[in-house]
């Protein structure tokens, strides 16, 4: 069985892909010090919760910490006998390779939601990824990453209104009934997620504009549900994107004899 893990800067999840389907997924905090002994505690735990059978034979890591590999790499090696393909590195091979300025270090995230995006859907799509940032992956026609957006989180423009003004608190994002805040909670609410749903669709219609053919818009991430309930955002929302994406990344390494 194949353990696809997708570590983000906030959330590390974890899948087991027994070859048809994807068994279970895991969310646990991304923190660098976690060594493999702790991943394997909470991963064992957990399957066995589920009634998971712990023979994996595979794993796949797709990272934007680049700290955690190492850890990882001993959990593989040490529990589950393996070398694990890490995306973004050399060994590990893309069914289409990114077109972006020379030099370029491509977020793995990114490079793994447009894989499974362009299986998923073909070509020509925005994927908005609501994560610690929030990203914006333009897939060209013929699969290929070839560029994007970088803007802040939503809980990240929350926690800097918090940081920088004594009288703001600490609130959570949620979607505002009305626009206009009737106290300071729901005014900071409403300017972070209407202000949002403005920055989506203005920074999607500029990419339409500027890439001249029709496009489709797909969103994932931990907080693309708050913006895809009952409104025209999106195309698609595909909660398992990243991770249907390290599968066809995988499949496509094990084709080749890489894994
Ligand atoms: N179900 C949820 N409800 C509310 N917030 C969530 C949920 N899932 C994730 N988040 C928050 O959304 C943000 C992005 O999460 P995630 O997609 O896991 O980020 P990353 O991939 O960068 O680690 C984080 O601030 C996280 O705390
Ligand atoms: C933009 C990101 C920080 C998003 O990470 P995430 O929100 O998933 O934790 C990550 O994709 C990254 O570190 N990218 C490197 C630069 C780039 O993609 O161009
Ligand atoms: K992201």
């Amino acid at each position: 069985m194949l353990l696809a893990i997708d570590c983000g800067n906030t959330n590390t999840v974890f899948s087991v892909w027994d070859g048809e389907r994807f068994l279970c997924t895991l969310r646990t905090s991304t923190e660098h010090q976690r060594t493999a002994d702790q991943y394997y505690v909470w991963l064992s735990t957990l399957l066995t919760h589920h009634k998971i059978p712990m023979d994996i034979n595979a794993v796949i890591i797709s990272t934007t910490v680049p700290r955690v590999v190492f850890n990882l790499r001993v959990l593989s090696d040490r529990y589950f006998n393996c070398r694990p393909l890490v995306v973004g590195k050399p060994e590990c091979a893309l069914p289409m390779p990114p077109r972006v300025d020379e030099g370029t270090q491509v977020g793995p995230d990114r490079l793994v939601n447009t894989a499974g995006a362009f299986e998923r859907y073909g070509g020509d799509l925005i994927v908005v990824d609501f994560g610690t940032a929030t990203t914006f992956d333009v897939v060209a026609e013929d699969g290929a990453y070839v560029g994007g957006v970088i803007a802040p989180g939503v809980n990240l423009s929350l926690q800097a209104l918090h940081e920088a003004a004594a009288a703001l608190p600490h609130v959570d994002v949620t979607k505002p009934a009305k626009v206009i805040g009737t106290n300071t909670v729901a005014c900071m609410q409403s300017g972070v997620f209407w202000g949002y749903v403005g920055l989506v669709r203005g920074i999607c219609d500029q990419i339409k504009a500027e890439y001249h053919r029709p496009m489709r818009i797909i969103s994932t991430g931990g907080l693309a549900p708050l913006f895809g309930q009952g409104d025209t955002l999106f195309d698609h929302f595909d909660e398992f994107l990243t991770i249907h994406g390290l599968r066809i990344i995988y499949d496509f390494n094990r084709a080749l004899g890489n894994s």
